[in-house]
């Protein structure tokens, strides 16, 4: 296994959704023994802090996007963060946080890789804009805003335009997803592996063809943004918007080994660990747990 140099980013906010807390995230998987764990496999790990996000940010109000402006500053800041980490030839994991804050991941990824492959590990497909959301909540729009939909002050972060391509997408663990989000899907042919092709299928077969598909799309790099609700409740109860019935325990960390196995990762996230929601720290004890099989620990 290749060692690496990852700059670990923290993203401390809360603003993309409804239920304080998740912004104390990056803190909960640094409690967790982040840092250590990723040195114990061998690589070489910067902890370059958190993006500042004032927690009384009331910058920009809008009806139908809920703390536009606090999103779109915070967003801002880490795509830059995330660009020049790239250009350093460091390996970005981003700490969340609300999923609103891949907007800036990708952003910032984007100005280097002109073909992404993306793996979205999620209960939803956060793919909602303005006009489909039901709840206003940015976090259930950053793919959207990442393949050119939405509001131009989210869609301009990092640069105008679309930042993927929506046949570069993978989205595994689906299980509540909104009628316009649907409708998405069906019109960009989005490959979507949902409960069912994983109950069906396996982890196994799923992560093969997911990982066959970005490379029959000859991506430059691959991104994972590992919402902590794609896995089961049971295994990530300290998650703002739980979906029962998800993806296991040990169905997630096959689904990291194989991805560590296949070389082509590139950055990652770990998203909407909300200490408040959790008991005893465990959903960011997991986080850590899936990022060493992420990253190359072996079991044996
Ligand atoms: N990143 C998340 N947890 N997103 C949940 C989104 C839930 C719902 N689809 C919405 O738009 O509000
Ligand atoms: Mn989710
Ligand atoms: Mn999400």
């Amino acid at each position: 296994m290749e060692n690496l140099q990852i700059s670990v980013i923290g993203v401390p906010i809360d603003f993309g959704q409804m239920r304080r807390g998740v912004d104390m995230g990056p803190s909960a998987i640094r409690y967790a023994g982040a840092i250590e764990r990723l040195e114990a496999i061998g690589h070489t790990v910067k902890d370059e802090g958190d993006i500042y996000v004032s927690n009384a940010a009331q910058l920009e109000v809008h009806p139908k996007l809920r703390n536009l402006g606090a999103v779109v500053e915070a967003c801002t800041q880490l795509s830059n963060r995330v660009k020049e980490t790239v250009e350093q030839k460091k390996f970005p994991l981003i700490l969340g946080g609300d999923h609103s804050i891949a907007i800036g991941t990708l952003a910032g990824l984007a100005h280097h890789y002109k073909n992404l492959g993306v793996i979205w590990y999620d209960a939803h497909a956060d793919m909602n804009t303005a006009e489909t959301s039901p709840s206003g909540n940015i976090h259930g729009m950053p793919l959207a805003v990442a393949m050119g939909m939405g509001h131009e002050k989210l869609t301009n972060i990092g640069g105008s335009g679309a930042k993927i391509k929506p046949e570069n997408l993978v989205i595994i663990g689906a299980r509540s997803v909104d009628e316009g989000e649907k409708a998405l899907i069906k019109e960009k042919g989005i490959k979507v592996y949902s409960m069912h092709e994983i109950d069906r299928l396996g982890m196994t077969a799923v992560m093969k063809d997911a990982l066959e598909y970005l490379a029959s799309r000859n991506v430059d790099g691959v991104h994972l943004s590992l919402d902590l609700d794609g896995l089961d409740p049971l295994h990530t109860p300290g998650v703002g918007t739980p979906v029962p019935g998800g993806i296991t325990y040990r169905e997630s960390h096959l689904a990291m080994e194989m991805l560590q196995e296949s070389g082509v990762l590139t950055s990652a996230e770990f998203v909407e660990v909300n200490p408040v929601l959790d008991t005893k720290n465990s959903t960011a004890n997991v986080a850590v747990e899936l990022m060493g099989s992420l990253l190359g620990e072996s079991l044996v």
